[in-house]
């Protein structure tokens, strides 16, 4: 669904990522983890289109970013919803407002389906009705990941980019919502990419992990993979006490 060769991003003179490869497959859940600053989400804005790159090749869908027109980028984007971190909500907007600010940019609707459609994504991601008409200030921080993942998922897209989507919730939040994410994943047959340093989320609800370090990957594979890699950082990472935890150890 995603590949992404010899990519190199950096700003000024220093290169963040450094001839990464990466491979997202259909229908999975990947947890993207990796120390801090070290450019998990300079790798997700890339492939998003948001940062330039300085070398490599990205495609999504079989198809090379880089190579396409204005129309048929515009129509792979609305084939992919983002979560961002913080929920990036308009705060000026309602919950309702917000779920219909892509389909107002994609789609041509009438304000009744609008509505109807926006009620739709609302209850998928388990907000009652009345959360529709609330502004962001309004909402609760689980309220709030929930309302953008409604949005994320506005225009039925099939790939889902979340950006550390459990990060600011409690313990039993978080797990509620990995839990709506492997739900939707299942139902709508999504392929979802996240980066995540929530170990729960990369135990509970990913297919495969891929760990970022130096530029690029350093391991991926299943969490079996993971638990038997040699690398200092991932050996540290899920040898932990708190992967102990999450794994139940
Ligand atoms: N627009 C930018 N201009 C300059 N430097 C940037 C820019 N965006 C990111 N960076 C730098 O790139 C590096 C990677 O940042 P990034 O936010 O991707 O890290 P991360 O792995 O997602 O970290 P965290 O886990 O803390 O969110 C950091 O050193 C950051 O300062």
């Amino acid at each position: 669904m995603i590949r992404v060769r010899g990519l190199d991003v950096g700003f000024g003179e220093r290169l963040v990522l450094n001839g990464l490869d990466l491979d997202v497959y259909r229908g999975e859940i990947l947890g993207f983890v990796g120390p801090s600053g070290q450019g998990k989400s300079v790798l997700t804005r890339t492939i998003l289109g948001l940062i330039p790159k300085r070398a490599g090749r990205i495609e999504v869908f079989g198809e090379d970013l880089d190579a396409m027109s204005i129309a048929s980028r515009r129509a792979i984007e609305r084939r992919w919803g983002v979560l961002f971190q913080q929920g990036a909500l308009f705060s000026s907007l309602t919950v309702r407002q917000n779920v219909q600010v892509p389909m107002r940019e994609h789609l041509k609707l009438s304000e009744r389906l609008l509505d109807e459609l926006a009620m739709l994504k609302i209850e998928m991601v388990g907000l009652k009705p009345d959360a529709a008409d609330k502004l962001p200030s309004e909402l609760s921080g689980g309220m709030i990941k929930r309302a953008s993942l409604a949005r994320a998922l506005a225009l039925d897209p099939e790939i889902l980019f979340l950006d550390e989507p459990t990060s600011g919730l409690d313990p039993i939040g978080a797990g509620e919502f990995d839990d709506l994410i492997a739900t939707l994943q299942r139902t709508l047959g999504l392929t979802v990419f996240m980066v995540t340093h929530d170990l729960d989320s990369l135990y509970t609800v990913c297919d495969r992990i891929a760990a970022l370090g130096e530029g690029k990957i350093i391991a991926a594979g299943p969490i079996e993979d993971m638990l038997a890699s040699d690398h200092p950082w991932v050996r540290a990472y899920f040898h932990g006490k708190r992967a102990r935890a999450a794994a139940g150890q």
